[in-house]
């Protein structure tokens, strides 16, 4: 279990990361996502070890993550680094033994994971040969052919066509199942979605968001309804809350003043003996990043 705990950090008096409390449970996906800037990268640095923080805590099964530990991570960079004139082969056997990894090992499992994330390329090939987007591919099997059991990948789609990005979100799904713990960034909102446990959105350093995208979605959703029952439109404007009802096909798409009048509704519905189809027309993930992304700054 990876825990942070009230971290800060400043870059010559610049506050760039700001009280930041989060966990992520063993076998759990999170997804980091806010603007440009908003301090993903510097989190992750903190976590690494590559930046100290002004203060605050980082725990590994409750525990400071030292050095010695680090063999258990596996970390893909936002900017990627690979050497260009190495062969495949000899990038993957070279990040893993840094992992501590051997070369045996590594090299008996090198063909599976190129197979794995449909790497168009040999083992022989020099990396500089490959495409962009095979390169990135390379880049995330020397992150990940030692088995990190903590896994932290910036920006992992990003260059990634919709094919291989979807590989990318089967392979961090297959490692979860496997029992690894992990964090990465993202501007996609729907990859974000679609495999986050968690997901968290960072704003001028500060988290804005956290919870599950259903947790967060809940709590956006826009206070409309769009019901199927045996209510009829007079019934619904005769409800206290109800600010509009309109007829849309066979529905009534109803605008309430909120939450608690949804479940009005529903009730009466259901004392009038049909109720077919009942919606609460949810704001999307990506719609909530801009509402927050666009909402005042506040202070500290
Ligand atoms: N070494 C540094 N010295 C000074 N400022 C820095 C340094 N590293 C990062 N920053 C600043 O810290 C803030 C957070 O940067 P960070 O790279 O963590 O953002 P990010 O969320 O990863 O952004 P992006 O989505 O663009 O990768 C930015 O304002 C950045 O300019």
């Amino acid at each position: 279990m990876l825990e942070i705990i009230d971290l800060n950090k400043s870059f010559k008096n610049r506050k760039v990361i700001s009280h930041e409390n989060f966990s992520v449970n063993n076998g759990e996906i999170l997804g980091l996502i806010g603007q440009n800037g908003a301090g993903k990268t510097t989190t992750f640095k903190m976590i690494l070890d590559l930046l100290k923080p002004d203060s605050g805590t980082i725990l590994w099964n409750k525990k400071p993550l030292t050095q010695k530990e680090h063999n258990i991570i596996g970390f893909l960079p936002e900017d990627r680094g690979l050497y260009p004139n190495l062969t495949v082969e000899q990038q993957i056997v070279f990040f893993a033994e840094l992992r501590g990894q051997s070369p045996k090992v590594t090299k008996l499992k090198i063909q599976r994971w190129m197979d794995r994330f449909d790497v168009k390329g040999k083992p022989s090939d020099k990396v500089k040969l490959l495409s962009k987007g095979n390169q990135q591919k390379v880049q995330l099997i020397s992150t990940l052919i030692h088995d990190p059991k903590f896994i932290i990948l910036d920006e992992p789609f990003s260059g990634l066509d919709p094919v291989n990005a979807g590989l990318l979100k089967k392979g961090i799904k297959d490692m979860k199942d496997a029992g690894a713990t992990i964090i990465y960034s993202s501007h996609d909102m729907a990859n974000v979605e679609q495999i986050s446990d968690k997901i968290i959105m960072l704003k001028n350093g500060r988290i804005v968001l956290n919870g599950t995208a259903d947790d967060i979605k809940n709590s956006y959703s826009k206070n409309k309804i769009i019901i199927q029952s045996a209510l009829t439109k007079n019934d619904l404007e005769n409800i206290n809350g109800v600010m509009s009802v309109k007829k849309v096909a066979d529905k009534f798409h109803v605008e309430i003043k909120n939450d608690l009048i949804g479940n009005k509704i529903a009730s009466q519905a259901i004392s009038k003996g049909a109720l077919i189809e009942f919606i609460k027309d949810r704001s999307t993930l990506e719609e909530i990043f801009q509402i927050k992304t666009t909402e005042p700054k506040t202070n500290e």
